[in-house]
């Protein structure tokens, strides 16, 4: 391509930004058109407004309005989807049938759902077989990109590339053993092609393909082969006549030999994590000559947390980055997406930390300004630098960010800490003390947050409802969901969550070294979002947490009450956390918090205690070299915080969310006496990998997805059942749904526990078992 007729890479650029809006517009308006109070005509009005705004803020924040650095990263549930939908992987004539993909209805169950990287957002995850018809029939990209153009601006479409599409994607149920979707592409790039000519007859300048697969030693595909396919697809790709400009980007980790992939691509512009990955300094010759070509798209803005950071260690990057290229443009490291939108939001936090902060706005903001840097010179941007160069000094030297009594306690730590009595006793205390029934049934915790639950939670914030008050309509609520579990014969009961707002902000909420948003929120999957805390300083635990819910739920009943705290490491996961020391020293400060909180809870009467990591898989690293370190300090923090239990006393643990398999090893280390485990929407598959690791422990494959309001019925609970028991020895399995029941209603919950203790009780007789132990 001759250089004249080429509009250049705007200098300043995010890969993305939060899309359910600053007050939750667009999860109120979907949720709203699946209850049916809005159509589908005021459905799509909602969102080109939510789409006009973000586009004006944008503007406004500095980036530019016609010179495609505004990226068009809008979905109504997820970009993965999204992306299928496009090129005709999965069919969705309309909205009803894009959202049933995502939720089920009457003829299907939804798709699996999982961690997109090594963030806290799930996307949908497309069955790609070798039958799937490919096909051009999403046109939302064009048709978005054309919206903002009748308004004035040139901004710049986005769209998971097709590396990535498919390295995500899962072979259908048809597919032959060891299928993989990424043999599909050959067949995929036609459609990507066909799109890129239809954005660039539209007018579209640059288009952003997001290929975060090429970062990942994490996927079923090795990176060899996620590299080769990266040369084939933008080989193709780069050879589309009348093209918009293409920009990859590989966010999330280091791009490493990808890069000399790319390089040897016509692809335009390349966009590196440079908070996560380095820049590389191991380059041959012929990549260094065709990266000079290439506009160099440095992440140095991190998308991923919340700290206003280190703005002059950013810009050394990109004057680093321009080394190697000429053409040297500031982004974001990831999308925005990951953060919330506006720390002016949040009026209630101490003015001294939130001058440490940077949302959404504030890290476009960051972008502009190392954008004028790299356009005029850093003088230019001198101010802004040391204030941010200040802001940092301050934190680091703060009241709270390091507490020597808490500093002290975790140097004195021994090995002895983090053991528990051998297991075989602890089984035996814990069968006399408890004595269940074979595949004892339970839930995982939390029972449907209602309205009237809502309603007195914000009651209380607004000053309505004074704390006694409130305590004692939770109190109420307990009670009733005690009742229930009795009725519906369920063997170890819960609480049931009611005065929690969130499993980890209830924690925040009443340790020391944290703070909580008001507004802060950020989208999990779909329409969830989840709001988290900012965990800034050194932790500690002023007074018991759980513990009078827990001791007056025992109170209720005879039978074992679960005492239900979060794990250190979905603490950590679903909170903006320190940057300034090593994530495994901030794991166990708070894992000595919720060690002091089992002493309680065991004095208070609890037998069993139940420690949550659901995010265990997803904090793993995406680079196999930094992965052991992990699992260490992360098994390490769980058994910190569960190694002070008395033998017996029965710990569970639940994690969920994702494929399980590449930490087997790990799940057996944390120990637990019981662990409950995501496996209904994978059809067990997390069964097979727990056996062949001959994981002896108890373990609750998860009967059913409670993620989707369909209730399972007694034969299709009995089948899986079934199959667990031939797998699983009968001593060591429990029943459970997959997850929490918070989200649910109170109609399908019932139904759906019936179902799963008529299932138990019949797989039970089937197996002929009496009482374990007796
Ligand atoms: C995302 S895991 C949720 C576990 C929690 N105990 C609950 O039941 O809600
Ligand atoms: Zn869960």
């Amino acid at each position: 391509m001759e250089s004249v007729s080429i509009p250049a890479f705007p200098t300043g650029t995010i890969l993305g930004y939060p899309r359910i809006g600053r007050r939750r517009e667009l999860k109120r308006a979907v949720e709203a058109f699946w209850r049916g109070d809005i159509d589908v005509t005021e459905l799509e009005s909602r969102a080109r407004e939510l789409r006009r705004a973000t586009r004006e803020r944008l503007a406004e924040l500095g980036l530019g309005r016609t010179d495609s650095s505004i990226p068009e990263s809008f979905s109504f549930y997820d970009q993965v989807l999204d992306a299928a939908v496009t090129v005709g992987a999965v069919s969705a004539a309309d909205l009803d049938a894009y959202f049933a993909f995502a939720r089920g209805d009457a003829s299907r169950a939804p798709l699996e759902m999982t961690k997109w990287f090594d963030s806290n957002y799930h996307y949908l995850v497309p069955e790609i077989g070798p039958e799937t018809e490919f096909r051009l029939t999403g046109d939302r990209i064009v048709a978005e990109f054309l919206e903002a153009k009748a308004d004035g601006f040139l901004t710049r479409p986005v769209i998971v590339g097709p590396v990535t599409l498919l390295a995500l994607a899962k072979p259908s149920a048809e597919a032959p053993d060891g299928f993989a979707p990424l043999s599909r592409l050959e067949d995929v790039l036609p459609v990507y092609a066909e799109l890129l000519g239809r954005l660039r007859a539209a007018g579209a300048e640059w288009v952003q393909l997001d290929e975060p697969a090429l970062v990942s030693e994490s996927l079923p595909d090795t990176a060899d082969t996620l590299r080769a396919a990266a040369a084939a697809a933008y080989g193709r790709l780069g050879r589309v006549e009348d093209r918009p400009q293409l920009f990859v980007a590989a966010p999330y980790a280091e791009l490493g030999a990808a890069l000399a992939t790319l390089a040897g691509t016509e692809v335009e512009a390349i966009g590196l994590d440079l908070v996560r990955g380095n820049i590389p300094a191991d380059l041959f010759d012929c990549t260094r000559d065709a990266l000079k070509t290439k506009t160099l798209v440095g992440g140095v803005i991190d998308g991923h947390n919340i700290w206003r950071g280190d703005l002059a260690a950013a810009f050394a990057k990109l004057e680093l980055l321009r080394e190697l290229s000429p053409r040297v443009a500031v982004s974001t490291s990831t999308s925005l997406l990951h953060v919330p939108h506006d720390t002016a939001d949040e009026p209630q936090l101490e003015a001294r930390l939130l001058s440490w902060l940077a949302f959404a706005d504030q890290k476009v903001a960051q972008v502009a300004t190392l954008a004028a840097g790299l356009e005029r010179g850093a003088a230019a941007i001198r101010g802004a630098l040391a204030e941010a160069s200040a802001a940092l000094a301050d934190r680091l030297s703060a009241p709270g960010v390091r507490v020597p009594a808490v500093r002290e306690r975790l140097a004195g730590l021994a090995s002895a800490d983090f053991e528990r009595a051998p297991y075989r006793q602890r089984v035996a205390e814990q069968d006399a003390a408890l004595s269940l029934p074979a595949l004892p049934t339970t839930t995982i915790g939390s029972f449907p947050q209602t309205a009237e639950i809502r309603r007195a939670r914000a009651a209380l914030a607004a000053g309505r409802l004074d704390a006694a008050g409130y305590e004692a309509e939770m109190r109420e609520e307990i009670r009733r969901v005690v009742a229930l579990q009795e009725e519906l014969g369920l063997d170890v009961l819960v609480h049931g969550e009611p005065e929690r707002n969130d499993m980890v902000q209830y924690f925040a909420e009443q340790l020391d070294g944290f703070a909580v948003t008001v507004n802060g929120w950020v989208q999990s999957y779909g329409s969830r979002c989840t709001r988290p805390s900012i965990l800034w300083g050194d932790v500690s635990r002023p007074a018991p947490m759980t513990v009078e819910w827990s001791r007056f739920a025992q109170s209720l009943t005879a039978k074992p009450m679960k005492g239900m705290l979060t794990g250190p490491v979905t603490i950590l996961a679903w909170s903006f956390v320190r940057d300034d020391q090593p994530l495994a020293d901030t794991a166990n400060q708070v894992a000595l918090a919720l060690r002091d909180e089992i002493a309680d809870l065991e004095d208070a009467g609890i037998r069993i205690v139940q420690v949550d990591e659901p995010a265990l898989r997803e904090l793993l690293p995406l680079k196999r070299a930094a992965q052991a370190a992990y699992l260490d300090w992360s098994v390490a923090s769980f058994r910190l915080a569960t190694g002070g239990a008395d033998a017996a006393t029965q710990v569970h643990t639940h994690l969920c969310y994702s494929e399980f398999g590449v930490v087997i090893d790990a799940i057996r280390a944390l120990d637990a006496d019981v662990t409950s485990i995501e496996a209904a929407r994978s059809r067990m598959e997390v069964v097979d990998d727990l056996s062949r690791s001959r994981f002896d422990h108890g373990i609750g494959p998860g009967v059913y997805d409670i993620h989707s309001p369909r209730v399972p019925g007694v034969g299709e609970l009995t089948e899986l059942l079934t199959l667990a028991a031939a797998r699983i020895p009968e001593r060591q399995l429990w029943v459970n749904p997959d997850c929490g029941l918070k989200t649910r209603g109170y109609d399908e919950t019932v139904a759906s526990l019936r179902h799963v203790v008529a299932a138990a009780r019949a797989v039970r007789e089937h197996v002929g078992a009496g009482t374990v132990g007796a």
